[in-house]
């Protein structure tokens, strides 16, 4: 028995960081994927271990399963229903991950992983399995590969629990009943808590419902937009992690209290008049240039927003200029620190200028991304024969 998932990972128009405090944030999923295939072992092929194989870093993680029961102890509970943190068991996860000598270079995958064994053991128990992710989004970049990560590992691994009812027989992508999404978006946060520390769920719940969100306090409200939105995404290529980012947020928040509590109410407004802006009917083509110059600006007044936060980067920065140059607004999109910018294009925007700034980025060593937005939330695949 085999079954693979795939969830999106997303862009933040407007409210990261804030959002953490309770402010509103508006995001989107992408059509960029992580998929998790999970592969139980027949009788001949049983080694007795859990695997772990992340595809495309080309690296392989292997527990046998008793040393794992033996270490976080037995539970005959049926845990799945349930999301659930790790807090007492934090420490064995730890201990777990770090005798698997992960490559010096690649030491963030470490809460990841951490976050699959707590996930595995949670809702599948002690079985041996191979469980494979391969992922379309850039690591670590503000595009949300860790929530779509733990999307697509919650839905597999509920899928194939008592959690999840699904028809098996059924060929190619299927989506999951809303109280089966209510449950992977549980135990999906419960693993961005252990990669980021403190998540605000909105990219778990992005990931998972797919579309356009608007997200406040824990809460999501569907943005059905009446004009497709069109953005160039532009990876930096700077490594960064969230959580050291969303700590750095807290410290000064702690620093300036009554300053950065300004600063997330302005984010609030800003989220909610874009949200309000894209909501609105479709605009005739004459208006279309003022209705795209609001969303623009609020996007500007954000990026500002997140500069008093002190998250934006020197190349972050250089992507702010150089679209700047043709008069194109941009903002980072995720924690900052490096990793993706977004930059909105106009509908009239001729495809020679986009090529020309695409160029112009290009030259200065970033990596430009196209991608489709609003698109479906996580999904799932029977694959039978095996
Ligand atoms: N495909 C994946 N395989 C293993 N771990 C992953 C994968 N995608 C994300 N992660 C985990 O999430 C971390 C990156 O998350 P984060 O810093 O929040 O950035 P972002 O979510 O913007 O990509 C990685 O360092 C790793 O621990
Ligand atoms: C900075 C934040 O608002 C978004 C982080 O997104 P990402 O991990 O950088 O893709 C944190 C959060 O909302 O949990
Ligand atoms: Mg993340």
């Amino acid at each position: 028995m085999e079954v693979t998932t795939r969830a999106p990972g997303k862009i933040i128009l407007s409210g990261e960081h804030a959002v953490v405090y309770g402010s509103a944030a508006v995001a989107s999923a992408i059509d960029l994927y992580t998929s998790v295939t999970i592969h139980f072992p027949s009788h001949i092929e049983n080694d007795g271990n859990l695997k772990l194989q992340l595809a495309d870093l080309a690296l392989e993680f292997s527990w046998p399963i008793a040393q794992v029961k033996e270490r976080l102890g037995e539970s005959d509970a049926i845990k799945c229903f349930e999301p659930s943190s790790p807090n007492s068991h934090r420490a064995t996860l730890h201990s777990l991950v770090e005798q698997q000598n992960i490559p010096e270079a690649k030491i963030g995958l470490a809460s990841g992983i951490e976050a699959f064994l707590w996930l595995y053991t949670c809702i599948q128990g002690y079985k041996p399995a191979t469980v494979t992710v391969t992922s379309q989004l850039p690591l670590g970049s503000g595009l949300g590969s860790s929530a779509a990560y733990c999307v697509a590992l919650s839905a597999a691994l509920l899928t194939l629990s008592s959690g999840v009812n699904l028809d098996m027989s059924q060929k190619g992508w299927q989506g999951f009943e809303d109280n089966e999404l209510k449950l992977v978006n549980g135990w999906a946060f419960e693993g961005e808590k252990i990669i980021h520390g403190r998540p605000s769920g909105i990219d778990n719940t992005v990931s998972t419902y797919g579309n356009m969100i608007k997200f406040k306090s824990g809460n999501l409200t569907p943005i059905i937009s009446s004009l497709p939105l069109r953005v160039l995404i532009t990876n930096t290529k700077v490594g960064r992690n969230t959580k050291a980012l969303v700590a750095g947020v807290s410290e000064r928040t702690k620093r300036h209290p009554d300053a950065m509590n300004c600063v997330f109410s302005a984010v609030d407004s800003i989220s909610n008049e874009l949200s309000e802006i894209i909501k609105s009917p479709a605009p005739n083509n004459l208006d279309m240039t003022e209705y795209e110059e609001k969303i623009g600006e609020l996007m500007e007044m954000n990026q500002g927003l997140l500069q008093c936060m002190g998250v934006s980067h020197a190349t972050i920065e250089t992507v702010l200029r150089t679209t700047l140059k043709y008069k194109l607004t941009s903002k980072l999109t995720g924690a900052g620190g490096g990793g993706c910018v977004i930059t909105l294009l106009p509908t009239l925007l001729s495809q020679t200028v986009v090529e020309k700034v695409i160029a112009e980025l290009e030259s200065c060593g970033f990596q430009n991304l196209t991608a489709g937005i609003g698109g479906k939330g996580v999904r799932v695949c029977f694959n039978i024969s095996s």
